[in-house]
């Protein structure tokens, strides 16, 4: 079973992806960008001001197609629960948010172009968990430290996910991440423990 975090920068991801570890010892867990030369590719793009978006997301797609032949794909063959905290979400939300932001590239809806670059190769989420916070809030906590993290450009971003949640709500979780920590992993857990019951 695939499990993916989702969610604005600073809504708390990696906090719960990391207790998470804890409580399923035996599970595949891993990240977008990835630790791979793919991923630093992307990291180098996140810190340049000057990317170009479409280039940005070709670099963000390749990082994916490494990252689901190498770590995903067989995860699930071996029927491990995976925990990925990031995945394709985060290029629709927030790929689809720069390049709408982006002169020069035409593109009539650039959230379905995303998902369309995706269809042909990548593997859906069983199960997506949204942790739902406000873009100032998001900011203040990320620490406004590169290009995504700003409150304007965060607003354009959540509201990709409100319409990737609208288009697929069987699929995704929404957690309410105003919460303390170890309120956000007991909902988390909750879900997970109806979701995966046999861990896998
Ligand atoms: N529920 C929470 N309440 C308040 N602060 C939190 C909460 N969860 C995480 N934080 C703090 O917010 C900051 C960002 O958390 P974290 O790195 O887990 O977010 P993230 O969603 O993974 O961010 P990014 O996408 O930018 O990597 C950290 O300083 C963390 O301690
Ligand atoms: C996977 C992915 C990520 N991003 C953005 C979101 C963050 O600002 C950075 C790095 O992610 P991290 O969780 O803070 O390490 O990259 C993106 O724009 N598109 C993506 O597909």
């Amino acid at each position: 079973m695939l499990v993916t975090l989702e969610g604005l920068d600073g809504s708390g991801k990696t906090t719960i992806w990391e207790a998470l570890r804890e409580r399923y010892p035996d599970a595949t867990f891993t990240r977008e960008p990835t630790n791979s030369w793919y991923g630093d590719a992307v990291y180098r793009s996140i810190e340049d001001d000057d990317a170009d978006p479409l280039a940005e997301l070709f670099l963000y797609t390749a990082d994916h197609a490494d990252h689901l032949s190498r770590v995903i794909e067989p995860a699930l063959e071996r029927d491990d629960l995976v925990i990925s905290d990031r995945y394709s979400d985060s290029r629709f939300a927030y790929q689809g948010a720069t390049l709408a932001a982006a002169d020069g590239h035409d593109l009539a809806d650039p959230l379905e172009y995303v998902v369309d670059v995706h269809r042909p190769f990548s593997i859906q989420p069983d199960l997506t968990i949204y942790l739902d916070l406000e873009p100032e809030t998001a900011a203040t906590r990320a620490g406004t430290t590169n290009k995504f993290e700003r409150a304007d450009y965060l607003a354009s971003v959540q509201d990709n996910y409100e319409r990737l949640i609208d288009r697929d709500p069987d699929r995704f979780v929404r957690v309410d991440a105003t919460q303390s920590p170890p309120d956000v992993l007991e909902a988390v857990t909750d879900t997970l423990a109806t979701a995966v019951p046999d861990g896998r």
